[in-house]
């Protein structure tokens, strides 16, 4: 059984990093670390990194062509498995591909300073988290470390991949998150917003990557209590959220300081929270993910 030393580290995320197995592999690894404000917390959610690797596999059974090769096999260092997959080497296309499907974060900013998101005119009146339906294709050109991604219109994608090749992203990103979010309403949950990113493997053929509809790539909402005209609660970062931005805390989100760790129960019912959103949507116990 190799260890994670012999393989050769290539990228490495901000709660994620990838290896090179072979000629055809890579292993991609999820950490239990958690981004909250832009900041890397020092504090770890046990298990964050099984579940949303778990989530990505229950996507992947559904959701073809992908890049999934192996999430239980003898190439998987025995220090990550459960939150690390083996995936095909692709050709990817550089283009983090959105999909909305309702008003918020930086598609909310865009669209109170010019009524449009990625160069798609909006309906006047709209407010934080009213629905978008249909979903809106907002693709971003990826941001340096520490930096936002920039979002950009489908005309610039279509200048830069040439128009099949945009049409194929815009087409694919929308049916796969259409697809999912009414299935995740059936379970409670809403489906905000997620984020693909897609390669195209020998034959040109357009190959879903990465991690796909984790609480890391998309918003998830809790169905019940759904108000727009507020910011909703984050389903697995909320209480992260609270905790940091509360006098307990003593922390000044505006301040350049990193943030404090987290106490203990934080902790504990944010790894409550990721075991909730898979169970929820798997209708699986998490107790039985490669037990
Ligand atoms: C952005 C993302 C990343 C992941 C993890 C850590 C840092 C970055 N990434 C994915 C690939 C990639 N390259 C070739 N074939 C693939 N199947 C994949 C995938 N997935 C390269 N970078």
């Amino acid at each position: 059984m190799p260890t994670l030393a012999d393989y050769q580290h290539v990228a490495r995320g901000k709660v994620r990093d990838l290896y090179d197995v072979d000629d055809e592999l890579l292993l991609f690894v999820a950490s239990d670390r958690i981004s909250a404000y832009d900041h890397i917390l020092s504090s770890e959610i046990p298990d964050k990194g099984r579940v949303l690797t778990a989530m990505s596999v229950f996507w992947f059974e559904r959701l073809t062509p992908n890049h999934l090769v192996a999430f239980d096999d003898p190439r998987i260092p025995a220090e990550v498995r459960g939150r690390a997959l083996l995936v095909r080497k692709l050709q990817m296309v550089d283009v983090e591909c959105v999909a909305r499907g309702y008003l918020t974060g930086s598609g909310m900013a865009d669209y109170q300073a010019t009524g449009a998101v990625c160069g798609i005119e909006l309906p006047v009146g709209l407010v934080e988290a009213s629905e978008l339906d249909p979903p809106i294709f907002t693709p971003a050109s990826k941001a340096e470390i520490g930096a936002h991604d920039e979002n950009v219109s489908f005309d610039v994608i279509a200048a830069k991949h040439g128009e099949e090749l945009a049409s194929k992203l815009r087409d694919r990103t929308i049916e796969l998150y259409s697809e999912a979010r009414a299935y995740a309403l059936t379970r409670g949950l809403i489906l905000a917003d997620t984020k693909f990113e897609f390669g195209l493997d020998a034959s040109g053929e357009l190959v879903l990557a990465d991690e796909v509809f984790t609480p890391d790539s998309s918003r998830y909402w809790p169905a019940e209590g759904y108000e727009p005209g507020r910011v909703q609660p984050s389903f697995d970062k909320q209480y992260v959220r609270d905790w940091l931005t509360s006098d307990a805390s003593g922390w000044d989100r505006k301040s350049d300081t990193p943030p404090p760790p987290l106490p203990a129960d934080v902790v504990e019912a944010t790894r409550n929270r990721y075991v909730e959103a898979y169970e929820r949507l798997t209708g699986r116990s998490f107790a039985d993910w490669l037990a």
